[in-house]
């Protein structure tokens, strides 16, 4: 076993996995080292589930192979789950049981599990320590889930949105608590459908489109693929393509080209940003009646690269 190999959390090698005609996932290769995050992104239907639930060992892959530190999670399941926390959606057969009950049961499992008093303050969940699951609220039930997946102090952590449907608090309380897990060596793949989710929490960010990956790096990686320098303006009003043509004369003595940027209301001038073109493009924005929004050098966010590779909006 080499050094890297000791440090993996889990590999992930040609996943497919087919639903009758649709195949779900088409070949993903992911390897998630301890003490890393590691953020799915893709649209809707993109695969990510599939490949979370393949890794966790609930459907089993039609090809490629899974292996959790060193071992295949449906051949063994017992001996991969003790060593791995992942959010339940939906309360089951817990339902009824109280929050705190339950947060203690499930830590009564483990030979040296998270202080339930503790997770209770992080999640702000203290004061519903009484409630039972099912009057919980969406949110509420959520950061429980989330509380479940890691009391047992897993070395690999699943969680599937883990922030969908919460306020911007517990949204930064469940942040606070994957950089806690992160510092502790433990190793998180999640599913997230927010941009700044991934920017700020993961290290490694895969995006999946139709069942392969389309893109995989920092963050910082990801955001500069295929940057070139140049300006992007944004105006109020849709640009029209006898715009991006009148743009392209006005410009014609630079060594630029001029396209329809991301959105229906920007522009790109791709090749160069110095300031003569900022002039130029100006003075062409003023003296056709141009209302300018904004207008800078080529600069995107992980939001941008996203959907120029997948085409979509994540949400
Ligand atoms: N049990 C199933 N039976 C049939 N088709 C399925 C099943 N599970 C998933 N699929 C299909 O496989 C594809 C991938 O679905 P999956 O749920 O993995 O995507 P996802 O990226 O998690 O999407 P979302 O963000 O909407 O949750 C979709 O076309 C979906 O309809």
């Amino acid at each position: 076993m080499t050094k890297a190999d000791e440090t993996l959390a889990l590999r992930a090698r040609g996943l497919v996995r087919r639903f009758g005609e649709t195949t779900a996932v088409d070949g993903i290769d992911l390897d998630l080292h301890r003490g890393e995050v590691m953020a799915l992104l893709g649209p809707n239907g993109a695969g990510k589930t599939s490949t979370v639930e393949m890794c966790e060992g609930f459907i089993a892959p039609d090809e490629g192979s899974i292996s959790i530190f060193g071992l295949d999670p449906i051949a063994n399941r017992e001996r991969v789950h003790a060593r791995v926390g992942m959010m339940l959606q939906g309360g089951g057969a817990y339902s009824a049981s109280r929050t705190e009950e339950m947060l203690r049961l499930i830590a009564s499992f483990y030979a040296d599990p998270i202080d339930v008093d503790w997770l209770l303050d992080t999640l702000g969940m203290r004061e519903h320590g009484r409630t039972p699951y099912r009057r919980l609220s969406g949110g509420q039930q959520q950061r429980l889930s989330l509380a479940c997946a890691i009391v047992g102090k897993p070395e690999l952590v699943f969680l599937d949105e883990p922030t969908a449907g919460l306020d911007a608090q517990s949204r930064i309380a469940v942040w606070e608590l994957v950089r806690a897990l992160r510092r502790d060596g433990v190793a998180v793949l999640l599913t997230t459908h927010l941009m700044d989710e991934a920017a700020e929490l993961a290290d490694s960010v895969v995006i999946i489109d139709r069942g392969s990956v389309v893109a995989t790096g920092s963050p910082e990686q990801i955001s500069s693929l295929g940057l070139n320098d140049g300006v992007v303006a944004s105006f109020h009003d849709d640009v029209a393509a006898s715009e991006l043509e009148r743009l392209a004369d006005a410009l014609s003595n630079f060594d630029v080209r001029v396209r329809g940027g991301n959105r229906a209301n920007e522009i790109s001038i791709d090749g160069a940003s110095s300031p003569e073109i900022f002039a130029a493009a100006c003075a062409h924005f003023a003296a056709n009646d141009m209302a300018i929004e904004r207008i800078g050098r080529h600069e995107r966010s992980l939001e941008d690269v996203f959907l120029e590779l997948t085409g979509k909006d994540l949400r």
